[in-house]
């Protein structure tokens, strides 16, 4: 520590979007990894977006800046090379980063699973007894300097070492390497302290989830052996996402100079509590009051609280008077407040002004990065005493009523009677590649250089070369390819009331991938059919079966900014509605199968147990509110993706689907073994989409008779993890003639099971 520790600047933000406002980012990845651009050309695109976020926030009078929170792929896996923690098959890779990230021919990448309850996805860290450890601070110290040729001073960001470890591979096991990675941190203070670094923020998301007693003594531990360095930059340990309970005291008792709160998810209870309590270290409970600031004498006294009240997640503006009330609450706590945003805003897109199309009701009420960055600039300057509203809890929800199918073993059978399929069905998930053409074609239909008719006639000709192509490559179940949609919630928002879809509004899902989030703003219905047409085509074109596919309500929220006003059950069950209309339509048309996606069922999951039961009730209620109008004879099929199924296994069963597809390959098959209650069809996935390579015949035979060990084979299904649309057609073709030859071998066998 300086002698004199620099104050906390009084505004900034935990982190900000890096792909580019024109998703600059993302063409220079997919440039280089076609071998189109040199890495010269990457460093330099990368270079440009930082100093552009920097001079860009220092305009809008922003403080503190924060710096490494660029990334050319995803910021967990930045930390593990940071740490050293690249495993040992990665290091000879032509480029380890990017092998690690998405894989080479040769060598599967490492898992990648989604951020908290966010739909950005990270890179999972391997951490095991073998791992060496060895602090490689590279890459946040060229972006202190580059910041600081340019004239700013700013804070590195890197995720903290309790979050890195959890969030590892082994999860809280990888705790028994927590000394270990110290010694990297502790490093790493020293470096970026003789760089001249003021500030080092630690991003904790980690604590905001239910922690074990054993979890809180590694936080306890971390932040005393770090805040004990000597020559250190001052500490500030961000907890984004959620309210930190029972770890703030832990960390308040701690040397860290500042905390971060997000109190837009976490709420103002936790610092109630935390005065009602008393010092962290065992002081007299109940002594202190809320009122006893300024400074206070409470266990937050003499540190900074960075208190996030601009929300990081949602894209409405912040009501000032929410904010001030909360800065109020925070200021009886302790004497030191700075004002910044609950979470990075990784998860917003750049600015407003890039949506002329937006009605201006709607864009009056809207704040992308840019537009939070200057409330953030304005909380900071204004007046404390400024009016203060507390906030209103959201109306009761109301109540729910659903018609029920029959019990599974009738449809199944007025399914098999009606479907006759053979033995290990093959199919694929729903999307087939998305080719330049039709994405070239779309943005013509925008602009107004192609017509309606034209745009459609190309749509038409893609469900024909889809269809084409699993018929030719042998597969039991077909599907339309979805080359009509852009994204897969978009579309459906684009064909419903009460959304609005932006023009430039991406935000990161994972490495060079983007979604643009439809907002959801006011009462959600249903003008029309969406996809009949579509659906009704790729069936006139094959005498095999189609499946309709539509998204779930509740994916459809989740990867949507929602309205605030409503509670989100209310606004899921509009959606339900919805979809369960479309259902009814496909089904009047003649499709005997319908899959209801919900890839995002976990995502809205709270990350406190608390509240998860609550959900996980709603939430299926909700699918089964938009599948249950179907006839017995209805195949109604369900896909889920990423492995952390685990989690919400009696809610995926609790769909009652007839058939649920849900990645399996990219996590090496882990699901199977807790899958394998489940009374109704399955299709553990046989190939991961993610990469490129191709799997091989002898592959997927292989994972099929893993499979068949774990699950009856009447009940087995053959399908990749996910929809294909971000794949080629020859890899597509490649991979899928694997999958459909892996499952005939199988099928010749007199008793496969
Ligand atoms: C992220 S899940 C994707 C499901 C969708 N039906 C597709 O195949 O692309
Ligand atoms: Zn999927």
């Amino acid at each position: 520590m300086p002698a004199v520790q620099p104050a906390f600047p009084r505004s900034t933000v935990l982190g900000y979007p890096r792909i580019g406002p024109r998703r600059e980012l993302k063409r220079a990845l997919e440039s280089y990894w076609e071998g189109r651009s040199s890495r010269q050309e990457l460093d330099r695109v990368g270079a440009g977006l930082r100093e552009r976020t920097w001079r860009r926030l220092a305009e809008l009078g922003l403080e503190g800046l924060p710096s490494n929170t660029f990334s050319l792929y995803d910021h967990v896996l930045d930390t593990a090379v940071l740490l050293g923690a690249v495993p040992e098959r990665y290091r000879r890779a032509e480029d380890p980063y990017f092998a690690m990230a998405r894989g080479t021919q040769g060598l599967a990448p490492l898992r990648m699973t989604k951020w908290f309850d966010t739909n950005y996805h990270y890179i999972v860290p391997e951490v095991g007894p073998e791992t060496v450890f060895a602090l490689d601070a590279a890459k946040p110290l060229a972006e202190v300097r580059q910041a600081r040729a340019l004239g700013f001073e700013t804070r590195p960001v890197v995720v903290g070492p309790v979050t890195f470890l959890l969030l590892s591979e082994r999860g809280a096991a990888a705790l028994d390497r927590l000394d270990d990675v110290l010694d990297c941190y502790a490093e790493l203070l020293g470096v970026l302290a003789a760089e001249g670094v003021a500030w080092v923020q630690l991003d904790e998301p980690a604590l905001v989830a239910d922690r074990t007693a054993g979890e809180l003594a590694a936080v306890r531990r971390a932040y005393e052996r770090l805040g004990a360095v000597a020559e250190r930059p001052g500490l500030f340990v961000a907890a984004p996402y959620g309210d930190l309970g029972e770890a703030l005291p832990v960390l308040a008792a701690t040397p860290v100079e500042a905390i971060g709160l997000d109190l837009v998810r976490g709420g103002l209870d936790g610092l109630a509590a935390l005065a009602g309590a008393g010092s962290a270290d065992g002081g007299p409970a109940g002594e202190r009051s809320a009122g006893e600031g300024p400074a206070g004498r409470g266990p937050l006294a003499g540190k900074t609280v960075v208190a996030g009240v601009v929300s990081g997640r949602e894209v409405w503006r912040t009501e000032p008077g929410r904010a001030a009330y909360a800065l109020r609450v925070v200021r009886e706590h302790t004497g030191d407040v700075a004002v910044s945003t609950s979470c990075s805003l990784l998860h917003v897109p750049y600015d407003v002004a890039a949506e002329p199309d937006l009605v201006p009701e709607l864009r009056a009420r809207l704040a992308f990065a840019e537009q939070k960055v200057a409330e953030v600039v304005e909380l900071a300057h204004a007046a404390p005493s400024g009016p203060a509203v507390a906030p209103e809890p959201v109306g009761a929800p109301a109540p729910v009523a659903a018609g029920e199918r029959g019990p599974y073993e009738v449809r199944a059978a007025a399914q098999a009677e009606r479907l006759r399929l053979p033995l290990l069905p093959t199919t694929t998930i729903g999307s087939f590649p998305q080719t330049g053409e039709l994405r070239a074609a779309r943005a013509a239909l925008a602009a107004g250089t192609l017509t309606e008719a034209a745009y459609e006639d190309l749509v038409r000709a893609e469900i024909e070369r889809a269809i084409r192509t699993q018929e030719r490559l042998g597969l039991d179940v077909l599907v339309h390819g979805e080359p009509e949609r852009n994204d897969m919630v978009q579309y459906f928002a684009e064909h419903l009331d009460g959304f609005a879809v932006t023009r430039n509004g991406w935000v990161q899902s994972y490495g060079s991938r983007c979604t643009r989030p439809p907002i959801l703003h006011g009462d959600v219905s249903r003008p029309g059919p969406i996809t009949v047409r579509w659906a009704r085509h790729a069936q006139s074109l094959t005498d095999k079966p189609v499946k309709g596919m539509l998204t779930g309500p509740v994916t459809i929220v989740a990867w949507s900014f929602v309205r605030a006003d409503l509670p989100l059950r209310d606004v899921v069950f509009q959606v339900a509605d919805a979809v369960r209309e479309e259902v009814r339509d496909l089904e009047a048309a003649g499709v005997p199968i319908i899959q209801v996606d919900e890839p995002a069922l976990r995502e809205l999951l709270p990350l406190r147990r608390a509240g998860q039961a609550g959900y996980l009730e709603w939430a299926v209620a909700a699918y089964r509110r938009a599948t249950s109008g179907a006839a017995d004879g209805t195949q109604i099929h369900t896909h889920l993706c990423y492995s952390d199924a685990d989690q919400i296994l009696a809610a995926i069963d609790g769909l009652d689907a007839d058939v649920t597809t849900i990645e399996s390959a990219r996590s090496g098959g882990r699901i199977l073994g807790a899958v394998g209650g489940f009374g109704r069809g399955l299709g553990p996935g046989v190939y991961d989409i993610h990469s490129p390579r191709v799997p091989g015949t002898d592959e997927i035979e292989e994972l099929l008779r893993e499979t068949l060990k774990a699950l009856p084979a009447g009940r087995v299904w053959v399908n990749p993890d996910c929809g294909l649309k971000t794949r080629t057609y020859e890899q597509v073709e490649a991979a899928l003639g694997a999958m459909v030859a892996g499952a005939r071998r199988l099928r010749a066998e007199p008793s496969p099971a």
